[in-house]
């Protein structure tokens, strides 16, 4: 397993990580692994983060860094057996889980939240059929199919307007929406080319009309008597585009009856994956009504907003409810996240105009250190805060825009 240099040169300075540290393996080391990476290493915890490529943004901040394909089950037992770190925490859903529950199973590491969240939720029909049909939960109307000719049934079934996501893809990858049955070939080839492993098995969903749609984050995390006890984040607004999120903001405002409604789906969904840790509970609302959408167990890309917002961070959350602390979710001030994209497919780039970003008033960037942009590659974020949360959005934009990516 190949060692980075930046590890070398922290044992060459005499770096030493504390010999007590409970050690934390974080399973994919984005953006998000790198925040929560971040947060237990200021708890003292030692961390080995793992990509699929090398110098992945949490690499870049852990004690180890290593790269395996995750979703190979022996690469992965093999690595868990050799650190053996107490706790795994998966960062990203295309994991080898059935390895996880095994590992779980064996006690030779705790997964977090749990093995069986991992599985459930890595797979759109895990999740989905948890939610609808055991937990009788409000979401769109659904079929699978596993064909084109499956397909064009399925969408008929379900109707147009409609959404095709392969089972298995994150972040709005090979996910259409269509308008008419013209469209459903064009959607079962672009989920083939987007899906994360190649399955063909894909889901329809109804397109809900929403008014607007939130991530609840929902942490679990021992109380005083040492009980796993649920508390809520103010929700989160956000936007996507493509299925991929360009911008989010906290408090979405909302009235009392579907505050309640989200908040009863996110504990119900919540309570059935189990374990400690936060939840990005995805919901859509119109009016009083609120569907669930999905849900991650584990920190969500649109509560990046709460690096600016929050007492705790959602990722501070992570951290703390993992390792058995106390948690709050108390909320500061209004605030906002604005992507910054990578605008180019370029190894290296840098970003100009971050002077300027940060000359807009209450603002914050994150560069995520990724070592190869690609056009709609999410490469860092600005973050704002604001008396409202128009001002903060306003904020957030225009100290996005002022990044840009500039080839090497
Ligand atoms: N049934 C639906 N009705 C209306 N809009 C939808 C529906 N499903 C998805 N969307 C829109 O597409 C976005 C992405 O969908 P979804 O969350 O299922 O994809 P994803 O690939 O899992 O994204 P991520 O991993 O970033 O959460 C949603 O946030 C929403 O804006
Ligand atoms: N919606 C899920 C999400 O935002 N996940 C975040 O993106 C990273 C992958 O980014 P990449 O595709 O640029 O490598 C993941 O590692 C995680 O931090
Ligand atoms: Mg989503």
């Amino acid at each position: 397993m190949a060692a980075f240099a930046i590890e070398g040169i922290r044992h060459a300075i005499g770096y030493a990580v504390h010999p007590n540290a409970t050690r934390v393996m974080l399973l994919g080391a984005g953006e998000l692994g790198k925040e929560v990476i971040i947060a237990l290493q200021r708890l003292g915890v030692e961390v080995i983060a793992v990509d699929r490529y090398a110098d992945a943004p949490g690499h870049q901040v852990a004690q180890h860094a290593r790269v395996i394909d995750m979703s190979d089950g022996a690469a992965l037992r093999a690595l868990i057996e050799a650190e053996r770190p107490q706790l795994v925490v998966p960062e990203i859903e295309a994991i080898a889980t059935d390895t996880l529950a095994e590992i779980e199973a064996e006690g030779l590491a705790e997964v977090i939240p749990t093995a069986r969240a991992a599985q459930l939720t890595m797979n759109r029909e895990g999740i989905r059929r948890l939610a609808a049909e055991t937990l009788a939960l409000p979401t769109s109307r659904y079929a699978f199919a596993d064909s084109l000719d499956d397909l064009r049934v399925a969408c008929n079934a379900i109707g147009f307007p409609c959404l095709v996501k392969p089972v298995m893809s994150s972040s709005g990858k090979g996910q259409s929406s269509l308008r008419s049955a013209d469209e459903v070939e064009a959607a079962w080839a672009y989920a083939q080319s987007g899906g994360r492993v190649r399955l063909d098995r894909v889901i329809v969903e109804e397109m809900i009309d929403f008014e607007f749609e939130i991530t609840l984050l929902t942490v679990r995390a021992r109380d005083a008597d040492g009980e796993v006890r649920t508390q809520f984040c103010e929700p989160i607004g956000h936007r996507q585009v493509l299925g991929d999120y360009v911008e989010s903001w906290q408090p979405q405002p909302m009235n009392p009856v579907a505050l309640g409604r989200a908040r009863d789906i996110a504990l119900k969904v919540t309570d059935a994956l189990g374990g400690r840790g936060i939840f990005g509970v995805e919901l859509f609302v119109r009016g009083d009504e609120v569907w669930f959408s999905e849900v991650s167990p584990r920190p969500h890309d649109t509560g990046l907003v709460t690096l600016i917002t929050q007492t705790q961070s959602e990722f501070a959350l992570h951290a703390r409810a993992i390792l058995g602390l106390p948690v709050s979710t108390e909320m500061l001030n209004p605030g906002a996240s604005a992507v910054v994209y990578g605008g180019m497919d370029a190894r290296g780039l840098v970003f100009e105009g971050v002077d300027e970003a940060l000359a807009v008033p209450g603002t914050e960037l994150r560069l995520f250190g990724k070592p190869e942009a690609f056009e709609r590659r999410r490469m860092g974020v600005a973050l704002a805060r604001g008396h409202d949360i128009d001002e903060a959005r306003a904020r957030a934009s225009e100290a996005a825009s002022r990044v840009r990516p500039v080839a090497p």
